[in-house]
């Protein structure tokens, strides 16, 4: 079996909790996870049985399911109708000799093992007998009490290099051990701790496929027609995939006969070709993603389904073409029918307008109407909904992220490109999320960075200079416009556009009662040392995530430029302390020493979330606004551009705020931006998405943090 071992879940119903076994393992699957097995030593095989059919309807076919130990209880769950892929066995446990005939010769069957003496005895069995192995322990863990010396990632090197069979490392792999176990050999990670007491073990998934992913190519299969003018189809999602870091693969549905004015003839080879087509490629290579375009007909959509309900590739995305750019149409009416049950097996749908209000059986008038139509059709057919609003009047061109298992949605604005030359859009931006979600990003991250890429692909079309239709997108353009192999944009382009992106959250600032205060000189006592005790606890916190950035940093100059930073907080902190609770100022330590307010928590929390995530880039373009919004504001507050009392000598707060207009401050923003903005040039599109939706929620709890003092909540 052909099975993909790279990121595998053993459930353990305690570090489950509250959500349970089976809400745990369908966040997990969302994820990425590819591979479940149910481990529960102290439930009954009637229990396990129940518990196998329960799995099984959660997981969907989207991975393979298995249990430990339990061989009656796998057979009593097939014949209750669950999809139970096989089992993993013990060196105690049942013969994997008996599994084998019970299970039959495509069941999965793994077996445990943790010594050169154990390799040994799974060389002497017939070929075919076991599947994989269950390497470890790798770390002590204390989900296996009786586990047996840990072997460390030297260890399971030694014993991976003896061995035949795959091998899955296991027994206390966290995201930190993933580089060191794939390079040691491994065929995946087997993970119970990390993924079963994570906050949310979709995300976590996500970050153990993103490092186990990283560095390497996803491969991306492309299930769609040919349009020989080389602007949609399998010509623009090769192109799709390869600009967006993948390697892409091509299976054809359909030929058609096609340039940018329309569509002349359409031709489908037999099915059974198709089939042909689909399992050439599924028998040999591991697919890290699907893309699926024109399906021609009710036969093909039929075949496309059974091969996925058979391979489960861990992505689907499926753009429903029924209408071309020139408006033909390129599914018959028997097949738009045939259609939704393709959905069930999609991981996310990017319908244009018309194709939403054929699948959801409404008329859409408007884009408000999109979105619920979005959110129904997401419900019925359980996967996310990308509703594209590239055929809206308006000088807009929004897309709309919903997904109704994750009370998800989020909208994507954009001013529209002035240009004719769309063909091929909705093909190229599916494939770039199909090859961005095989990485492993989320979502929300996949479609900001495709949007980001398509949105410069589109502003090269014109000069690509191909037919006179509609013509194609280039691309490329980010490729070659800055020559060879480099795609990343300027370091100064990322800090502008960041900073132009949150001008908002700026005026808003501005705005506040307490700044406008501030700048006027009629800031009351009461908010002012609101705001510093707040402060003072934010200080605090902030000073152990620069710190975490000092740990995290990849260079010495980085290294010792956050630890100064966490130094300099750290002082700044007890300075306030020390300068107002002083007799002169009446304040009391009681009243200093106040409790974290909502936005002082908030704030922390998103920037402890971020640091524990280990991700220097996102860390530092987390603790960056800290930096860059005082600075900006200590610069006009101190040049009187918010109010000529600030720069008043008289001001109660003078010296507080001479010290955000202090060039040594400003002279470390410089540098902070410019390790970030370096950073996320340098990065790719996924990461650098990461790092700007940490930068801008950074940045509204600015804005929060500074609205505390004189809003709602301290007014209560
Ligand atoms: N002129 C434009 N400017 C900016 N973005 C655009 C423009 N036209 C389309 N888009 C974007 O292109 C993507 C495809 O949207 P569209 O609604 O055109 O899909 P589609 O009709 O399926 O495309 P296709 O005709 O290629 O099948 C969306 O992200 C949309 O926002
Ligand atoms: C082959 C093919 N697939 C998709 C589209 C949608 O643009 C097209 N025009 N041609
Ligand atoms: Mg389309």
């Amino acid at each position: 079996m052909n099975a993909d071992l790279s990121l595998y879940l053993v459930t353990d119903a305690a570090l489950c909790g509250d959500r349970g076994v089976v809400e745990t393992v369908r966040r997990a699957v969302d994820g990425g996870v590819r591979i479940v097995q149910l481990r529960d030593k102290d439930a009954t095989d009637a229990e396990t049985v129940d518990q196998l059919v329960a799995l099984s309807q959660a997981i969907d076919g989207r991975a393979l399911l298995v249990v430990n130990d339990r061989l009656d209880a796998a057979v009593a769950a097939r014949e209750r109708g669950a999809r139970v892929d096989g089992v993993h066995l013990g060196q105690g446990d049942a013969s994997v000799l008996r599994a084998r005939k019970v299970l039959g010769p495509e069941a999965l069957i793994g077996l445990t093992a943790n010594s050169p003496a154990h390799l040994d005895a799974v060389d002497a069995l017939p070929s075919g007998t076991v599947d994989y192995l269950g390497v470890g322990v790798i770390r002590p863990t204390t989900t296996k009490p009786d586990h047996p010396a840990p072997l460390g990632v030297e260890g399971f090197r030694g014993l991976v290099s003896r061995s035949a069979l795959p091998c899955v490392a296991i027994g206390g792999v966290g995201v930190d051990d993933t580089e060191a176990l794939r390079e040691a050999g491994a065929a995946g990670l087997a993970v119970v701790s990390a993924l079963c007491a994570a906050d949310d073990p979709a995300t976590t998934a996500r970050q153990f496929r993103r490092r186990w992913l990283g560095g390497s190519v996803p491969r991306v299969l492309s299930i769609a027609g040919s349009d020989p003018s080389g602007g949609a189809g399998v010509q623009a999602d090769l192109k799709s995939i390869a600009a967006n870091g993948g390697y892409g693969m091509a299976v054809l549905t359909a030929l058609t006969a096609q340039n940018t004015r329309g569509v002349r003839a359409v031709h489908v080879p037999p099915v059974e070709f198709l089939r042909a087509q689909l399992d050439a490629v599924s028998d040999d290579i591991v697919i890290d993603a699907v893309k699926i375009g024109m399906l021609a007909d009710a036969d093909v959509i039929r075949a496309v389904g059974a091969w996925l309900d058979a391979v489960r590739p861990p992505v689907v995305v499926l753009d429903p073409v029924m209408v071309a750019t020139s408006g033909d149409r390129l599914l018959d009416p028997d097949a738009e029918r045939a259609l939704r049950d393709l959905l069930t097996l999609s991981t996310l749908v990017t319908p244009n307008l018309a194709e939403l209000a054929v699948l959801a059986g409404r008329d859409i008038t408007d884009w408000n109407d999109a979105i619920s139509a979005a959110e129904q059709l997401s419900a019925e057919v359980r996967a996310a909904v990308l509703v594209k609003g590239g055929h809206l009047p308006g000088d807009e061109a929004p897309d709309a992220l919903v997904d109704a298992r994750r009370e998800l949605r989020q909208e994507f604005t954009g001013p529209r490109i002035p240009t004719s030359n769309t063909h091929g859009t909705g093909c190229s931006l599916s494939s770039a999320l199909a090859t961005l979600l095989a990485r492993g990003e989320e979502p929300e991250d996949a479609v900001s960075a495709a949007r980001d890429w398509l949105r410069e692909s589109l502003r090269a079309g014109d000069a690509l200079r191909v037919g006179r239709g509609h013509g194609p997108i280039n691309h490329f353009a980010g490729l070659w416009e800055r020559g060879g192999a480099e795609t990343r944009p300027a370091a100064g382009d990322v800090a502008t556009q960041w900073w132009r992106g949150i001008a908002e959250i700026r005026t808003g600032i501005d705005e506040l009662p307490f700044i406008r205060a501030l700048a006027d000189g009629t800031l009351e006592r009461a908010p002012f040392l609101f705001y510093l005790a707040q402060d003072a606890l934010y200080l605090r916190e902030y000073a152990r995530v620069l710190a975490e950035a000092a740990r995290l940093a990849p260079t010495s100059d980085e290294q010792a430029f956050w630890a100064d930073s966490a130094h300099g907080s750290i002082v700044g902190e007890l300075e306030l302390h020390a300068s107002w609770l002083t007799p002169a100022h009446g304040v009391s330590a009681a009243t200093f020493a106040a409790e974290p307010a909502p936005a002082t928590t908030a704030y922390l929390d998103h920037l402890r979330s971020v640091a524990f995530g280990g991700d220097y880039t996102e860390v530092i373009a987390a603790v960056l606004p800290c930096f860059w919004l005082y600075t900006d504001l200590g610069r006009r507050l101190h040049a009187g551009e918010l109010g000529e009392y600030a720069r008043h000598a008289g001001h109660p707060y003078a010296s507080w705020l001479a010290t955000y207009a202090d060039p040594a401050f400003e002279e470390a923003t410089r540098r902070a931006i410019a390790y970030v903005a370096d950073a996320a040039a340098q990065a790719d599109p996924g990461t650098r998405a990461r790092m700007r939706r940490a930068f801008e929620a950074s940045s509204a709890h600015e804005l929060a943090f500074f609205a505390a003092p004189m809003g709602p909540q301290r007014l209560r």
